[in-house]
């Protein structure tokens, strides 16, 4: 069973956290990089602001996330993009004094609408931190909690499919068959990581966002998991954090440059590394900041 939080289940009339999709408020923002078309808008931000106390981290950022699109966020050290990834699934609520302004839809949906449930949303707006964060659980209960909690089986046969299902998208299943019921904490970096985006996938997410995914891993992990976000860019759409200009070059399609909390430009990932519209654009990525 899948749900959306923006979207009715087909036969039901929804609950206090579903409503129908409204259409976008605002009007698309495509940059003057247009040639590739966008896939349908995901998420909508529209003059986010972001403010940690009396200091603004984030100043009236406008961006489109298209679907089953795989878009970058660069930019130097606390220029905001973990900030600005945090505002697509309210993580920045549980920081004490973090306020964020201006509007964020998905499927036309306001998230910060007060009938959202907030653990609903970061259900369907799943998220990978740079460090592994596995539960201190066995891997299958790793992958099985999220379903079980959010109730997406109705018996263990379902439960063992969903958590099969979840390992494989993960390119996990082979290297975990076995020991199911051991501790997740025992897998190697590279692996835990994999189990965390397995466990995303098992509540049946549309959106990914990952925040440095791989900068705890080694090269060989690393190359594994750019291969998974290649692949799971088919059915997601999935926002990434990175330092990388070489991984952002090699998963995104989309990429979007942060300088000193503004939005600079964005655009197809190739015309951005190697036409960029902005001075700043290109003197970061050619290294002369940052
Ligand atoms: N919890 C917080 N409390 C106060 N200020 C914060 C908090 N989180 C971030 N900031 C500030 O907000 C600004 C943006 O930080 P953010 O972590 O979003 O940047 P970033 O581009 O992701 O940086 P990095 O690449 O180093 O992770 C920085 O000035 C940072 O110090």
């Amino acid at each position: 069973m899948k749900f959306n939080i923006f979207r009715a289940p087909e036969g039901q009339g929804g609950g206090s956290a579903v409503r129908e999709p409204a259409p976008l408020t605002t009007a698309p923002v495509v940059g003057a990089h247009a040639s590739a078309p966008l896939g349908p808008i995901k998420i909508a931000a529209r003059d986010v602001s972001v403010f940690y106390g009396d200091k603004q981290a984030l100043f009236d950022v406008s961006l489109d996330i298209p679907d089953k699109t795989v878009t970058a966020l660069i930019g130097p050290s606390g220029c905001g993009k973990s900030t600005f990834l945090r505002t697509m699934n309210r993580m920045n609520d549980t920081i004490p004094g973090c306020r964020v302004t201006g509007r964020i839809e998905m499927d036309g949906g306001d998230i910060n609408d007060r009938k959202i449930d907030p653990v609903l949303l970061r259900a369907q707006v799943g998220m990978v931190f740079q460090k592994p964060n596995p539960f201190p659980k066995t891997i299958y209960e790793n992958v099985a909690y999220g379903p079980k909690i959010h109730g997406l089986a109705t018996s263990k046969g379902e439960l063992d499919d969903i958590v099969q299902k979840a390992l494989k998208r993960a390119g996990l299943w082979e290297e975990v068959a076995d020991r199911l019921h051991s501790p997740g904490t025992g897998l190697s970096g590279g692996q835990q990581q994999r189990l965390v985006i397995a466990r995303a996938i098992a509540v049946e997410p549309e959106v990914i966002l990952m925040d440095e995914p791989c900068s705890a891993l080694d090269p060989i992990a690393t190359a594994k998991i750019e291969e998974l976000i290649d692949e799971l860019r088919e059915r997601y759409c999935i926002v990434i954090v990175t330092h990388s200009m070489a991984q952002a070059a090699r998963v995104s399609q989309r990429t979007a440059f942060f300088h000193m909390g503004k939005l600079v430009e964005t655009g197809d990932t190739e015309e951005i590394f190697t036409n960029p519209r902005e001075r700043r654009t290109l003197d970061y990525i050619t290294g002369r900041f940052g």
